[in-house]
């Protein structure tokens, strides 16, 4: 096994946000879900869960790792109330962090007023959770439009800036991390995050973000108040690499 690999491997684990946002979740998945969060190498940063969950996750779960749920998901509507309620109720359950999705359609509808104001008080009342905003990268598209969309999230105080919910077709792209790898850096705020998530599924796959944010941000930033992995299929490959057994996933690419 590559040396290189199980490295990226310890890094995806450590940073890894481990989802689970079907519409048929039941308490006995997020029991599941918890339980697998904490490994033989090691815990996970965080789970993400739907705002329901957020109690019973806080329970099972020590204090170290997060409870992450989501707010205004999956679609992305502009609509402020909505998205206040939901973080009212992850705040509510105890819930440590809030993932909100940026209403992309309005700003590919030029509403960028409203979008920041949205934003403006999602941050409001969302302090003190940590704030990662789903810009939906895929759903942007453009270089243009992903670059306004990460300045705009980081302009309201974003703590990270997430790609995707993971529900569209296009999830993360290396293409779209480096646009929004680009606009944190270039932002210089120190703390500034970014997560990679939808359709992360192999260590190979994690290893290009952690190079590429590795680039942009620099190698202090490889570790969870900086990086996360937004996903629900990456940690089978990530314990695999790291019990050394061959990684169908991964082997290929190094
Ligand atoms: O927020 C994270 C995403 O929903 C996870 O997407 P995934 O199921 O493709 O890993």
């Amino acid at each position: 096994m590559n040396a290189d690999l199980k490295a990226a491997a310890r890094t995806a684990l450590a940073c890894l946000d481990l989802t689970s946002l079907n519409d048929a979740d039941t308490p006995a998945d997020i029991d599941a879900l918890c339980r697998r969060a904490r490994t033989a190498h090691g815990d996970v940063a965080a789970v993400c869960v739907w705002p329901r969950f957020v109690a019973q996750a806080r329970a099972a779960l020590p204090a170290s790792i997060k409870v992450a749920a989501v707010a205004n998901f999956p679609d992305g509507a502009l609509d402020v109330q909505r998205a206040l309620a939901d973080i009212a109720a992850i705040a509510q359950a105890g819930g440590d962090e809030v993932d909100v999705v940026l209403p992309h359609r309005a700003l590919l509808a030029d509403q960028s007023t409203e979008v920041a104001e949205f934003l403006s008080e999602v941050r409001f009342a969302s302090r003190p959770l940590t704030l990662k905003v789903i810009i939906e990268s895929g759903e942007l598209g453009t270089t243009e439009r992903i670059a306004q969309a990460t300045r705009m999230a980081l302009a309201a105080g974003a703590d990270f800036v997430k790609t995707s919910t993971g529900k569209t077709q296009v999830g993360a792209t290396p293409a779209a991390a480096a646009v929004m790898l680009k606009e944190i850096a270039a932002s210089g705020l120190p703390a500034a995050g970014f997560k990679a998530s939808g359709g992360v599924r192999s260590v190979a796959d994690a290893a290009g973000y952690i190079a590429q944010a590795e680039a942009a941000l620099g190698a202090g930033a490889l570790n969870p108040q900086r990086l996360r992995f937004g996903a629900s299929g990456l940690l089978t490959d990530i314990e695999s690499v790291l019990s050394g057994a061959d990684s169908v996933a991964s082997t290929a690419a190094y």
